[in-house]
């Protein structure tokens, strides 16, 4: 540590009225402070402490606060706080880092001292020290490897003063030489007295080289000084060295280039002064230039520009744009976050950070924050001693998942933004993180009202439509009009594919494209067949044929749709098992043209996996597009991409939101299956289910988007079997690699505690989860009891994840509550029925009479005759 001044002061000085010595300004010329703070006096020291951080070290004197108010102090940035034997365990139980706590000792006996800090790392300060010699003997001993050694004599000309160990050779400023009224020069002449005291000039001339520095510690030259200018230079508050030729030089006095004098201090061997300076005008050198060494480079430089900006800009200077444009700015600045998030080599990391840079500068000069600022406020962070945990909040984890949540470059993506943001949080524990812990909100069924159950289990993201449809029309309309021009720009926007030149990739798909593991390919053949067994079991063999009537022969028979488009989703994740789910079924119902559409990665290219799966249910085509985009050009087609019947697949909220806005255009002329959105799944578990199979269902689908949600009925559990659950979902959350994630859904899940299965089952019910678990007893007869929901899996050795790859039933399934009216996708979703009417004469004479009485009621004289001629009566 090189060795620095300490300016020891009451708290009376601490804050703004200076009675005892220095201004706050002034404080900054000498490095260390040392202040005593009492209960009185704290919050003052507080809020000192704050405005100073930075600026210089502060050292207090706590020996009368609480631990708490410690741990205040070290956090808003004191350097060390010097406490009593009695406050030291409480804080070394608190781990809190040892150097930052001296431990106050009264300089008596060698063993009472060494056994006080013996196991301790802490600073030592020995007070009313009689012999120094004593002091000397100990630490010879004892402590010398100890990180820091103050010392105060028992002297009372030095009673109030903290002395740094004079064997570590650091000047101090007695606090009494401090005492008088700040604007005159004895406290000031003081300072430089005991700086030139403790300096020795290695120079013939018995001058101090001068390293002078800006704020930001950059050299900006190189000049001399002695004990004079060093006292001028306190007492203006300016720079002013020794100049060779001239003597006293004020520097800036006759060019206006002064400079603020910030700080100033000696270097490790004392025999050379730093001055730290604020240049003003045009800079430090004769030579007009910022430094002697020529320009400013990286960060100040920009400071510089940006700052001149902001006094006159050039007509057509885009940074002036950016400083009246806030709106621009904050997008500008998203956009380059995004970006640099999604930059991979260190080529393009460092061209998106020093863009990410750029932006955050001019916002900081157009709110007048400084590097400086901006670097002390780093300084503060570095010391705080509770830290956050440092978790993406919800709204972001979503976007910063892989290829996903390139937010838009224009005003919506702050809609997106917010929208994420408001995702419900739970009231009790409004950050959904109870010390850290990964936990549902818990209800007691009985003790709430209907409203308050049906509130709580209200999904995250039905609030928002709205702003999630405002997004997706645009992006619609542009496909619509702009086809594969407008496909591409959002593939580039949102997915960074930007070398992607077509956004479709046809078949027959390359091997190269679709190379696996023999362990992936043989999964996926065995997930495929299951699922192809289970949906050709679907399958109605012959036309269903009903006489109605002698003669009146009714039949309905099925054709597949012929054109079908299956949305894979790929966003958080890449989901190849959807493109099985929703191909094979398509494959088995006959569909003549099957077109994939699924998120390129930012390469352009797609999951070899999913390009396998294409090309097994006989894809015609892979849409390189996502989201809403990618749903607009299935429906409406583009110049390379097919328009189909029907969109199939599920997706996030934008591809939820962009199916159902297509399905409604009567122009686009496409249906769709159904709603199916962020996962989600409904576990009800009685006293004989498996805690660590409860909450590993649970987080399975936690574990799909922040906007999942998961809920988990107990029957009749106790405290102590809710807790067992409680536990294992917090650990196995934490050993998962999509915590973040899982933390987000978690926030807005919740377990209900009831009394009866039946009540579980009603609340199920009215839920309608898209998957419900039971583990509870004679789980296969609870299944009478369920009225809605997605799909079923039942009893313990069924976990919901089979049914997401490979026990053969189809996991594309209603949210939402949708359940209540969707099927699941199945064979059925790819076919339409038609149904046939044929009649003999028999037939129509006895069914005749009938239609032409119905035809009269609603007076439709053309239905009435159709039938009426053909019978020949009147
Ligand atoms: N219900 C089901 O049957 C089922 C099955 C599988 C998956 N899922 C769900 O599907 C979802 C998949 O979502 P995902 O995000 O991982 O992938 P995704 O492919 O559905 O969505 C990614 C696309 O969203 C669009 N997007 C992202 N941010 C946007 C923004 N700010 N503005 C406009 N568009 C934006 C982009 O176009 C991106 O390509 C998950 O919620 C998962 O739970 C549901
Ligand atoms: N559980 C999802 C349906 O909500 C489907 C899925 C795919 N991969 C894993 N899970
Ligand atoms: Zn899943």
């Amino acid at each position: 540590m090189a060795p620095a001044l300490l300016a020891a002061i009451d708290l009376a000085s601490y804050g703004q009225t200076a009675t005892q010595g220095l201004t706050p300004q002034q404080l900054t010329y000498v490095s260390n402070v040392f202040a005593r703070v009492t209960p009185e006096t704290f919050d003052e020291a507080l809020s000192h402490l704050q405005q100073s951080v930075g600026r210089y070290t502060n050292y207090l004197g706590a020996t009368s606060l609480t631990t708490d108010q410690i741990v205040s102090l070290l956090d808003a940035g004191a350097a060390k706080v010097f406490v009593s034997a009695e406050q030291l365990q409480p804080l070394l139980a608190l781990n809190i880092d040892q150097d930052r706590i001296v431990l106050c000792l009264p300089g008596r006996t060698r063993e009472e001292n060494i056994n006080a800090i013996a196991g301790t790392a802490v600073d030592v300060y020995y007070h009313d020290v009689q012999d120094v010699g004593l002091v000397e003997a100990w630490l010879k001993e004892y402590g010398t490897d100890r990180p820091d050694v103050f010392i105060s004599f028992a002297n009372p000309s030095l009673e109030s003063t903290i002395l740094i160990s004079k064997l570590k050779g650091i000047p101090v400023i007695p606090a009494q030489s401090l005492t008088v009224d700040s604007q005159k020069e004895p406290n000031l002449l003081s300072i430089s007295k005991i700086i030139m005291a403790n300096a020795t000039s290695d120079r013939p001339d018995g001058l101090f080289t001068t390293l002078v520095v800006d704020e930001r510690r950059t050299a900006l030259g190189l000049v001399y000084s002695n004990e004079e200018s060093v006292a001028e230079s306190l007492r203006t508050g300016r720079g002013v060295y020794h100049s060779r030729k001239r003597g006293l030089w004020y520097k800036g006095e006759s060019s206006g280039d002064v400079q603020e004098l910030i700080s100033l201090s000696l270097d490790c061997d004392s025999d050379c002064l730093q001055y730290v300076v604020r240049q003003k005008g045009r800079g430090f050198c004769h030579l007009a230039t910022p430094t002697c060494f020529g320009q400013y480079t990286g960060l100040s430089r920009l400071q510089k520009t940006l700052q001149s900006r902001k006094e006159s800009a050039p007509a057509g200077s885009y940074t002036a744009r950016l400083f009246n444009d806030p709106q621009l700015l904050r997008a500008k600045i998203l956009e380059e976050a995004t970006e640099l998030c999604d930059a991979k080599t260190k080529e393009d990391i460092a061209f998106e950070a020093a863009d990410v840079f750029y932006f955050a500068l001019t916002k900081c000069i157009s709110a007048g924050v400084s590097l400086e600022d901006v670097e002390r406020n780093l300084d503060a962070k570095s010391i705080k001693v509770k830290r956050r945990q440092g978790d993406a909040k919800p709204a972001f984890i979503a976007q910063g998942d892989s290829t996903n949540g390139v937010p838009p470059k224009s005003g919506t993506q702050t809609e997106a933004v917010k929208e994420a943001a408001s995702i419900p949080k739970s009231k009790d524990d409004p950050a959904g993180t109870k010390d850290g812990r990964i936990a549902m909100k818990r209800l007691l069924t009985a003790n709430e009202t209907p409203q308050t159950i049906l509130k709580a289990l209200q999904r995250p993201s039905q609030r928002s439509s709205d702003k999630i449809i405002a997004i997706c029309n645009p992006i619609i309309e542009a496909v619509k009009s702009r086809g594969d021009a407008a496909v591409l720009e959002y593939t580039h926007k949102f997915e960074k594919a930007t070398s992607l030149t077509s956004p479709v990739l046809k078949a027959p798909f390359p091997e190269s494209l679709m190379t696996l593991s023999p362990k992936t390919k043989e999964a996926m053949d065995i997930s495929f067949e299951n699922i192809r067994k289970f949906h050709a079991a679907q399958k109605e063999e012959k036309p269903l044929i009903v006489e109605t009537m002698p003669g009146v022969v009714c039949s309905r028979f099925a054709r597949p749709i012929e054109r079908v488009g299956l949305y894979v989703p790929g966003g958080t994740a890449v989901l190849p098992s959807s493109a099985l789910m929703l191909g094979v079924p398509a494959l088995v119902a006959g569909c003549k043209k099957i077109v994939l559409a699924t998120p390129p990665r930012a390469d352009g290219s797609v999951t070899p996996e999913v390009v396998y799966a294409a090309h097994k249910v006989g894809a015609e085509a892979i849409v390189l597009a996502g989201g809403a985009q990618a749903v607009a050009a299935m429906a409406y087609g583009t110049e390379s991409i097919s328009k189909v019947d029907k969109i199939l697949g599920p997706g996030n909220q934008f591809v939820t939101a962009a199916k159902m806005i297509v399905s409604n255009d009567t122009n686009a002329g496409v249906s769709i299956d159904m709603p199916a959105g962020p996962s989600e799944v409904l576990v009800v578990a009685d006293a004989s289910a498996n805690p660590t199979f409860v909450a590993s269902d649970l987080l399975s689908q936690a574990e799909h988007g922040v906007d999942s949600q998961v809920i988990c009925i107990a029957v009749g559990l106790n405290e102590a079997q809710l807790t067992a659950i409680e536990d294992e979902l917090h650990a196995q959350a934490m050993a998962l690699p999509r915590v973040d994630i899982v933390r987000g859904a978690i926030e807005h899940s919740i377990t209900l505690s009831v009394s009866t299965i039946e009540e579980a089952m009603k609340l199920s019910n009215e839920y309608a989860p898209e998957h419900l678990i039971l583990q509870v007893q004679n789980a296969e007869k609870v299944v009478d009891l369920v009225e809605n929901a997605g799909s079923v899996f039942i009893g313990q050795w069924t976990p919901e994840s089979v049914g997401d790859y490979s026990a053969g039933v189809n996991h594309s399934l209603p949210t939402f509550g949708y359940a209540k009216q969707y099927s699941g996708v199945n064979l059925g979703s790819y076919i339409k029925h038609i149904t046939s009417s044929n009649l003999t004469r028999e037939g129509l004479a006895a069914v005749g009479p009938a239609v032409m009485e119905l035809a009269r009621v609603e007076e439709l004289e053309a239905h009435r005759r159709a039938v009426s001629l053909r019978l020949g009566v009147a």
